[in-house]
């Protein structure tokens, strides 16, 4: 940071930092304001002494690039001319062991059967049932991720993936929980219900129960008069399965389920994992185009150039076409079930999308973190008042926050200076406070912070000063014109700083000024005693020191104090002082004289030593040291 950088950070112009250098060590080389303070030290004192504090963060990092949004989207919805019809895709829900994975086993398995390959089937997340009756090519497909929480998080990532609910109810068991939370679930998705009543081979099955069961739950049975179909199956025992099919093909026929099989792949990620021999595979649903082998596909922050496309039953794929599972080999990275899948022209575009997509990931993971910080900080700023308010309430009896009572104002007479305090941030405000904190009571005078805040000087803190007699002390902030006038008409003192250390010094002299006046000693002259004289007063002898003056001068009026070695004897006034026969009122260097003391008890010896002094009121300096 340049000086004017800094001068520019604190909201000062660069003679200001000039200014507070001066009173800074090893800033004597930073002498233009394009000079950079290269000294950390430096750099801090400038800051704390112009009232601010510092935080020490982390270089801000590149600047972000304008990035374009290279984002890929679903293309708008297709001509209608160009759709054709599709599978269902099934999701099968229901209460917990109503036999969601007993039905679903089931149908893989007629799957199986009926399946032209044979073969054993997989599990990749999906299967498709082909019809035995109806119309030629006739499928159906079955998402193989039983119950709700599949469903639910395919939901929250905006994925419909699903046609049509099977929702499968144990017939000895009833309506659960569960179930009327899978019915919920259907509804809100618009999604229509066709009831599986399960185990109907249980000889507690009730199925007239477990129908009205679910017509109080709000599923309109057909034999009610409502319009969802209802079978009543076996899974376990494979009871009424071709039947069930069948149902889900005719309410997939009143569906018109249609899609548009040519452009550009989207689908739906309905589950990934990663295979030591085959690598991160990814089963998708075809929802619009038709899948092909080196396709480029982008899935959230994964992509893949299709490698290799299978079925449910292991066998290599030519095409995927709409409402198809397709397991995909040729993923870079693992996508998310629920993610959507588009895919894009190239590897360069993949590329470009998955690298936007993981910048605003970044960006937001960023802004939620900020967040988090922006509120800790909050809390310590709070934390932080509330102990500085806590800290001066206790700090009371050195410097007294609160200020003394009016009343208390008028019968103590004891030295005391109350300011009220006004700065233009919090930061300066707490900083001077800090400062304050180190005022020491020892010195006689009190200090009192009768008030103080961040802004402007306001009328009430005029008030306030003149009612407790306080001086009012501006730290960078301005009296605006009607306060001005109030002032006017007031006898209440302002002061402006814009340095910390000079308001503190000014306070400093404040404080003094309201110290008593000290007395000291001031030496005037020093004799030595050569000789004891006796002179006769009245009946009685008194001692005289004969004497020559050796230093300064000495003064009949002033103090003197005997000093033998180490030992004084007398301090006090002199009865009289003579040279030759005659009084005088004062002896200069060099001079002899007769010194006699008001005590006439005090007896003289070669060698003494008087010394001549008056005392001295001077004014007394506060001994505050706050530390700068
Ligand atoms: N008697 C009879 N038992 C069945 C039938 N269907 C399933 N079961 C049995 O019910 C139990 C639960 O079946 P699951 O298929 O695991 O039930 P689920 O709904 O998938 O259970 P969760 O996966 O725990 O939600 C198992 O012991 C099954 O054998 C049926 O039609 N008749």
């Amino acid at each position: 940071m340049s000086v004017a950088d800094l001068a520019e950070a604190l909201g000062k112009d660069t003679d200001h930092v000039f200014e507070v250098m001066r009173y800074v060590d090893n800033s004597i080389d930073y002498t233009r304001p394009s000079s950079i303070i290269d000294n950390w030290q430096v750099m801090k004192d400038v800051v704390t002494k112009s009232g601010f504090r510092y935080n020490i963060i982390a270089p801000p990092g590149k600047k972000e690039e304008n990035v374009k949004d290279k984002d890929v989207k679903k293309r708008p919805p297709p001509d209608p001319s160009v759709l054709k019809p599709r599978p269902p895709v099934v999701t099968i829900m229901g209460h917990v062991d109503h036999g969601k994975t007993t039905l679903l086993d089931a149908l893989r398995h007629t799957a199986v059967v009926a399946s032209e390959f044979g073969g054993i089937t997989q599990h990749i997340g999906a299967f498709s049932v082909k019809l035995n009756s109806g119309k030629k090519n006739e499928t159906i497909t079955f998402l193989d991720t039983p119950g709700h929480a599949a469903f639910k998080a395919m939901r929250a990532r905006g994925a419909e993936a699903t046609d049509i609910v099977v929702l499968v109810v144990a017939a000895d068991d009833g309506v659960m929980e569960q179930t009327v939370e899978s019915i919920r679930m259907a509804k809100e998705a618009n999604v229509p219900i066709v009831v599986a009543i399960n185990k109907i081979d249980k000889s507690d099955a009730d199925v007239e129960r477990t129908k009205k069961a679910l017509l109080s739950a709000g599923i309109q049975v057909e034999d009610f008069g409502g319009d969802v179909q209802v079978v009543e199956v076996s899974a376990l025992k494979g009871t009424n399965l071709d039947l069930l099919v069948e149902v889900i093909s005719l309410q997939a026929q009143l569906l018109e389920l249609k899609a548009d099989p040519t452009g550009l792949v989207e689908g739906v990620v309905i589950e990934s994992s990663t295979n030591v021999h085959r690598g991160k595979l990814a089963t998708i649903i075809v929802q619009r185009g038709t899948l092909k082998k080196g396709a480029v596909l982008v899935a959230g922050t994964a992509w893949a150039k299709v490698r290799g496309m299978f079925d449910d039953k292991g066998q290599p794929l030519l095409s995927g076409s709409p409402s198809t599972p397709v397991e995909i080999i040729g993923w870079r990275d693992l996508p998310s079930a629920g993610d959507e899948v588009l895919e894009v022209d190239n590897e360069k575009q993949a590329h470009e999308v998955v690298k936007f997509r993981e910048m605003l990931k970044m960006k937001q993971k960023q802004e939620a973190a900020q967040v988090i910080i922006d509120a800790k900080t909050q809390e310590y700023l709070k934390e932080y008042k509330a102990q500085l308010e806590k800290k001066w309430l206790m700090g009371r009896r050195k410097v007294r926050r609160e200020g003394p009572r009016p009343k208390e104002i008028e019968e103590d007479n004891s030295p005391h200076v109350s300011i009220i305090l006004k700065g233009d941030v919090d930061g300066s405000v707490e900083a001077i406070l800090d400062v304050l904190e180190t005022y020491n009571f020892n010195d006689d005078c009190q200090l009192s912070v009768i008030h103080y805040g961040v802004g402007q000087v306001t009328e009430n803190d005029i008030e306030l000063a003149e009612t407790f007699g306080a001086i009012i002390y501006c730290f960078n902030v301005d009296i605006n014109k009607n306060v001005q006038q109030t002032l006017e008409t007031k006898d209440v003192k302002v002061k402006h700083h814009n340095v910390i250390y000079k308001l503190v010094d000014d306070l400093k002299e404040e404080i003094s000024s309201h110290l008593p006046e000290k007395e000291v000693e001031e030496i005037l002259g020093e004799a030595n005693v050569l000789q004891q004289f006796e002179v006769n007063e009245g009946r009685h002898k008194v001692p005289v020191a004969g004497c020559r003056c050796t230093k300064g001068v000495l003064k009949k009026s002033a103090f003197f104090r005997l000093v033998r070695g180490e030992e004084t004897l007398f301090e006090g006034t002199l009865k009289s002082m003579r040279h030759l026969k005659s009084d005088v009122d004062s002896i200069r260097k060099g001079v002899e004289c007769g010194l006699q003391l008001e005590d006439k008890t005090v007896c003289f010896q070669p060698g003494d030593i008087l010394i001549c002094y008056e005392m001295k009121s001077i004014p007394q300096k506060t001994s505050w040291d706050p530390g700068f």
